[in-house]
């Protein structure tokens, strides 16, 4: 039986039509690579949980989870990734592990080179922020 894979959050956050795109710094083949800020759902812990405590550590800000995005996409084997939006609460976004931010809309999703994995979701948050 195929082990239960692991799960990435990625949070789209969300503010005034745009949302929070992350450049990576490693490892060296994601260097120079967009995401959304998140990481690995550690074990015991919800997909909630480890999305703010990913973001606050990421980016030093806290945020309120408002939904899942549809999308689920495999990041390699035994790895899968998923998307919340969210809403700034507290903080002015600051990268530490990252070294750019920018927020786009949605004409501008295109702008920067995505991770491979994050293309659904990009088109889902096209989707939405267009609304
Ligand atoms: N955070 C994030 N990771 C993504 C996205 N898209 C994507 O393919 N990934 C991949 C990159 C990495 O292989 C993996 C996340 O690993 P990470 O190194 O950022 O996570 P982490 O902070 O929990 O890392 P670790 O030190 O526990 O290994 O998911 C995305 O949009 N956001």
């Amino acid at each position: 039986m195929p082990a239960t894979p692991r799960v990435v959050v990625g949070a789209a956050i969300v503010r005034e039509g745009r949302v929070l795109a992350c450049r990576r710094t490693a490892p060296v083949e994601a260097a120079g690579r967009w995401e959304l800020p998140g990481g690995k759902v550690e074990p015991g812990e919800t997909p909630e949980a480890a999305l703010v405590r990913e973001v606050r550590e990421e980016l030093g800000v806290e945020v309120r989870v408002s939904g899942w995005l549809s999308a689920e996409a495999e990041i390699r084997e035994g790895l899968v990734l998923r998307a919340a939006y969210a809403t700034l609460v507290a903080g002015e976004p600051a990268p530490v592990e990252h070294d750019q931010v920018r927020w786009l809309c949605a004409e501008e999703l295109d702008d920067v080179d995505w991770l491979e994995p994050d293309r659904p979701f990009v088109d889902e948050i096209r989707a939405a922020l267009a609304d």
